[in-house]
């Protein structure tokens, strides 16, 4: 065994694990020799900055963040920055490893990376973030670069935190560098399509696996967890394709109608509502532990890590899980899912059309040139459906499940590319 299980986080389970133990998988399958093995497995580079903010009382905080570049073997690192109260390293080190992945199955040329700040966004002012962003952004200057490493909008960012993030970066740099950060606003340098790409490609992904199914979305039925970028436009782009959405949640509680959740409606009760759910009288209230086993067709975790369990796999109901969030799924409750026969459209492939765009975002600000939307839209679902079907094709040969065949799929590319560039 050449991988040391780190020690468990408190009564949560570690991310980083259940990482690993997917990788472990894919590793003895594709027989990876040592080398490789050690340097796909350890981040390349983690760092851990304490930022001081002064906060609308005058007083001043100081927050812990961080900034995790697993590889940067295919290219420049990318991934999104997370503001969070429980985000901690070893969920960083996790989600860095999985940017990797990732870019990987899709076929992009970045490498990995993942950064956080441990911070409650919703109880702060609009101020007290931008002062945030902007000492976080400065703090990790000489890590962030449009040919170094590239963050995007993650959990509790969106495109006003990333338009100070590269506003700070030009400033320090004394030029406008647009593409040192995606996800940005329109007026920046954003791409069309960026905003609503996770969740498109997480409606894309279920679409090809239902095709696989012989599952007819217009039949079928659907929870999602989860109602902020990833799961509301997922939610969204899965009813306009004929899915009912029978109950959907988020911080607030879980929300369900026997006849098919609005959510046109309920998005815009969210807008008005401080980004959240709570009050919306579309639907009935329900206990949120039951929305992931309720009966569906189609369960759609994109909220957080680690929901689905050993603790509630035995009661999921759905044929089929798309994992718009990364790593809901706890490795100890893969077996289960196996044994049941349910088919899992895994994180690192099923919201790779976030990682996607941000590459297209990246490419334009590079050319100095926009793209239509709809140039967007069709390159990004032609890469999903490409990645879906090579996915699916490796978990055929190797006979293994989708996730195995993602984590086989990408580790394969990166260790390929690793050895033409002669190791490091
Ligand atoms: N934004 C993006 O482009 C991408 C996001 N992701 C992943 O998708 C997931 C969601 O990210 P975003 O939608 O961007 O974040 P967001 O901050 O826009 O929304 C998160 C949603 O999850 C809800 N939530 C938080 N904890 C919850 C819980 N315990 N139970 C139910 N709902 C809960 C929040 O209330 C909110 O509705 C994360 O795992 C993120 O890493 C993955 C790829 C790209
Ligand atoms: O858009 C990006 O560059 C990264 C998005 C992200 O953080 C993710 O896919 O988990």
């Amino acid at each position: 065994m050449l991988y040391k299980e780190p020690a468990p986080i408190k009564d949560r389970e570690n991310p980083f694990e259940s990482m690993m133990s997917r990788f472990n998988i894919a590793a003895e399958v594709l027989g990876l020799d040592e080398e490789t093995y050690n340097v796909l497995k350890s981040p390349a580079r983690q760092v851990i900055v304490n930022v001081p903010v002064t906060m609308d009382d005058g007083k001043v905080r100081v927050f812990e963040g961080y900034r995790v570049v697993h590889s940067t073997i295919l290219g420049p690192s990318k991934g999104g920055i997370r503001y969070a109260p429980d985000v901690f390293l070893d969920e960083v080190k996790a989600l860095a490893a999985w940017m990797t992945w990732k870019c990987a199955v899709v076929d992009i040329p970045y490498g990995g990376a993942k950064g956080g700040i441990i911070c409650d966004p919703y109880s702060m002012s609009a101020g007290e973030i931008e002062r945030l962003t902007r000492a976080y952004t400065s703090s990790l200057v000489d890590i962030f670069g449009p040919d170094r490493d590239i963050p995007a909008p993650d959990m509790g960012t969106g495109p006003r935190e990333m338009a100070w993030l590269m506003d700070e970066y030009s400033k320090t740099k004394g030029s406008t560098e647009h593409g040192v950060v995606t996800g940005k606003p329109l007026v920046l340098g954003g791409s069309l399509g960026r905003v609503e790409a996770t969740g498109r490609g997480v409606m894309v992904s279920a679409m090809a696996a239902m095709e696989k199914l012989g599952m007819d979305p217009a039949k079928s039925t659907a929870a999602v967890q989860g109602f902020g970028n990833v799961g509301s436009w997922a939610a969204k782009l899965m009813a306009e394709r004929g899915v009912k959405i029978l109950g959907v949640s988020d911080v607030s509680g879980a929300y369900w109608n026997d006849n098919g959740i609005d959510i046109e409606e309920a998005i815009e009760y969210k807008n008005g509502n401080n980004g959240r759910l709570e009050g919306y009288k579309g639907a009935e209230q329900i206990d949120p532990a039951e929305l992931l086993t309720s009966k569906v067709d189609v369960l759609v975790p994109a909220a957080v890590e680690d929901v689905i369990t050993i603790h509630n796999v035995d009661k999921i109901q759905a044929r089929l899980i798309v994992e718009g969030a990364n790593g809901p799924t706890s490795y100890k409750a893969d077996n289960i899912i196996n044994e049941k026969g349910i088919m899992v459209v895994p994180d690192i492939l099923a919201n790779s059309g976030g990682v996607t765009v941000s590459y297209f975002e990246w490419v334009q600000n590079r050319m100095g040139f926009k793209w239509t939307l709809d140039r967007v839209n069709e390159r990004a679902e032609r890469i999903m459906n490409e990645s879906f079907e090579r996915v699916y094709a490796a978990s055929q040969k190797y006979n293994v499940p989708m996730r195995i065949a993602a984590y086989i799929v990408a580790i394969d590319k990166v260790a390929m590319t690793y050895k033409y560039r002669g190791g490091f």
